[in-house]
């Protein structure tokens, strides 16, 4: 078995919880709260910038150039591409795009899965940094593609979330996520155990913050006591 694919099996259990959270179930059956989703798109706006600074720091840790390549498009894709999905959140929420990008206080989850990701890439080499980034991209394109099968999206055009759907099981999200696991098993060809384990337990934590940032929106979690005499920042 390929490093990523026992990454992927190791974890099984919070890719089926991930699909099972009710925010996913909710966006499934239609009946996602307009709170639940303001509250995730102001978050990820915030959480993105931070994504698209880890894919440069692979650029800046990279050892060939067809490595930054993959990069620099993956950066583009996050930055323009990722527009999709926040666009049909806003439209369900009937909120303006432009209004989730005022600053607002960064949550404790938000907080925590973008500190996570940082320090992995800024202390970590290229494996550290993909597995930084792969519980985004492999959560999404897995319950996606759960989400299409069950609601039989491709025959319902009309279904709420139909472009937040489609977009994360589209032809470019799987060979964007297919580059990122063959560079990873072919970095880790011959890494020692000890390495192997610390590049798992950063996926591993990856993926149980995506699970949180689920809850963190279905529960509008807030830092306790109040945040209001906090500085809001929104250029994460
Ligand atoms: C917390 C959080 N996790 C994952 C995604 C989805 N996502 C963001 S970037 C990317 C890679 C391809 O652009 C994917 C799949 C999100 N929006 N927010």
């Amino acid at each position: 078995m390929s490093f990523s694919a026992k990454l992927r099996s190791d974890a099984g259990f919070l890719f089926d919880a991930i699909y099972q959270h009710p925010f996913v179930q909710d966006i499934a059956h239609e009946r996602l709260a307009r709170e639940a989703i303001i509250h995730y798109v102001q978050q990820d706006v915030m959480y993105l910038n931070t994504y698209a600074r880890v894919y440069g720091l692979g650029i800046a840790k990279a050892q060939t150039r067809e490595q930054m390549q993959m990069f620099h498009h993956l950066i583009s894709v996050v930055l323009t591409g990722e527009l999709v999905p926040h666009y049909n959140l806003c439209r369900v929420a009937k909120v303006q795009y432009e209004d989730m990008k005022r600053p607002v206080p960064v949550a404790p989850t938000a907080h925590h899965y973008m500190r996570h990701m940082l320090t992995s890439a800024y202390t970590g080499q290229l494996p550290d940094i993909i597995a930084a980034v792969l519980p985004c991209f492999w959560t999404y394109v897995d319950f996606g593609r759960r989400l299409a099968k069950e609601m039989d999206i491709a025959s319902h055009p009309e279904h709420a979330f139909y472009d937040w759907i489609s977009f994360y099981t589209s032809d470019e999200m799987l060979s964007g996520l297919k580059q990122l696991t063959d560079l990873l098993d072919a970095l880790t060809e011959n890494t020692s155990a000890e390495d192997l384990a610390n590049i798992q337990s950063i996926f591993n934590d990856g993926c149980r913050m995506e699970y949180r940032f689920f809850d963190m929106a279905y529960t509008q979690e807030r830092w306790s006591p109040a945040e209001d005499t906090l500085v809001e920042g929104a250029t994460q």
